[in-house]
């Protein structure tokens, strides 16, 4: 293991456009790595904070990188984010940002490979990681908080679980998008794309659930293997406490009414996948759903848990939920994303490795997928920044057999 000699921090474009904190890391035996922080849209209220990239930089460069160059080795993960939480001195990364601690977190670990002449997702999980690869879940159509004037429900995602491959299963994805895109034509509907390339075309959710059926079971159909779909529901940004309940255009469903419709939901279109169905406070409706469905799909919660450790563990106590979304900017280490993903697997939930809808051509979670056995793996189905995690899953398959 060699010490980390050089950390370098700038600003560079993320997908929407906007400024986001990239890491660059050397070691004394010219070990390097590079990363870069995404950056969320429907954030959840508990997530670390993420300060304006400049500020973030300015900070991490006077408290943390002091406490990392010639002082930490970069192939020792635990000890490169103590030392990033000790340089914040926070509990939430608000003193030098959960964005520039998770760009160097990650390409500290980078370095760690390149040290060892090990890929990544090896050096994250080891010899002994185990042979499966994740599911790509696949965001088709779209709205909430991604796409002004499209559907409520933030993302209908395609799941090609009986591909018999990773590529077999992105380029499944990728089919469902055209597929998609040709059936709202057929309708006679214009579809701009949100943030993460999912159509965004102005039509309530009931008629997304009629055209991602359709699009799922014709390329089912025409692949040969079986393709499910899922939701991310992103429930807090529906809720209003004022109306206490949830907002779809003109209609409030109160927290009865919401479980029930998304139960019906699950078993009318036999979802394989369920993201923050509820509001990121109600872990009581949360194990009230689970209770319902958990047995037949998965109930995963994003703003509810965070990929934080304490969150999780009160939604296990509470068996609320039965899998949880890891995003590593929303808690800001990759130490403590493995922590959340260890825990997740101790109590028998499964884990799916998250992308922002603000991204840039990083590729760190594909290989964190893989190292942890993760079940899925979401990150969009076409466009750019999303086809750098999905290319390099298949790269990785290739690799790795
Ligand atoms: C990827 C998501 O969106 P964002 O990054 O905007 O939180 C999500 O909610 O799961
Ligand atoms: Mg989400």
């Amino acid at each position: 293991m060699t010490l980390i000699s050089n950390v370098s921090l700038r600003r560079v474009l993320d997908s929407r456009g906007n400024p986001t904190v990239e890491a660059d890391v050397l070691t004394e035996s010219g070990g390097f790595g590079r990363a870069a922080a995404p950056s969320g849209a429907s954030t959840g209220e508990y997530e670390a904070i993420e300060l304006q990239p400049s500020e973030a930089i300015a900070s991490a460069r006077r408290h943390a990188i002091p406490r990392l160059v010639g002082e930490v080795h970069a192939g020792n993960q635990r000890e490169v984010d103590a030392a990033l939480r000790a340089a914040d001195g926070t509990d939430n990364f608000s003193e030098i940002g959960a964005n520039s601690a998770v760009a160097i977190s990650m390409a500290a670990a980078k370095a760690g490979a390149d040290v060892l002449g090990a890929p990544l997702y090896q050096h994250l999980g080891g010899t002994f990681r185990g042979e499966n690869f994740p599911i790509p879940l696949g965001n088709i159509v779209g709205g909430g908080e991604h796409a002004k004037e499209a559907t409520n429900i933030q993302e209908f995602l395609a799941a090609p679980v009986g591909a018999p491959s990773v590529s077999e299963a992105v380029f499944a994805n990728a089919a469902v998008h055209a597929r998609a895109s040709e059936i709202l034509d057929e309708r006679g509907t214009p579809a701009a794309k949100g943030d993460e390339g999912a159509w965004a075309p102005p039509i309530s959710d009931a008629e997304a659930f009629e055209v991602m059926d359709e699009a799922v079971s014709d390329v089912a159909d025409e692949l040969g293997f079986e393709i499910r779909f899922g939701l991310d529901v992103a429930a807090a940004e529906l809720y209003d406490e004022d109306e206490d309940g949830y907002v779809y255009g003109d209609e409030v469903k109160s927290t009865d009414e919401q479980i029930e419709y998304v139960a019906d939901l699950v078993d009318e279109y036999e979802l394989v996948y369920v993201e923050d169905p509820l509001d990121e406070n109600d872990y009581e409706g949360f194990a009230e759903l689970t209770d319902r469905v958990g047995d037949r799909t998965l109930i995963c919660g994003d703003d509810l848990f965070v990929t934080n450790v304490e969150r999780l563990q009160d939604g296990i106590d509470a068996d609320a939920a039965n899998s949880i979304l890891i995003k590593p900017n929303q808690i800001g280490t990759l130490s403590d994303a493995f922590d959340a993903i260890e825990l997740a697997n101790r109590n028998g939930y499964e884990t799916i490795i998250s992308h922002r809808s603000g991204e840039t051509e990083d590729t760190t979670i594909a290989h964190l997928a893989v190292a942890t056995d993760a079940a899925f793996i979401k990150t969009g189905t076409v466009q750019g920044e999303r086809t750098a995690k999905l290319n390099e899953l298949i790269r990785i398959a290739d690799d790795a057999v």
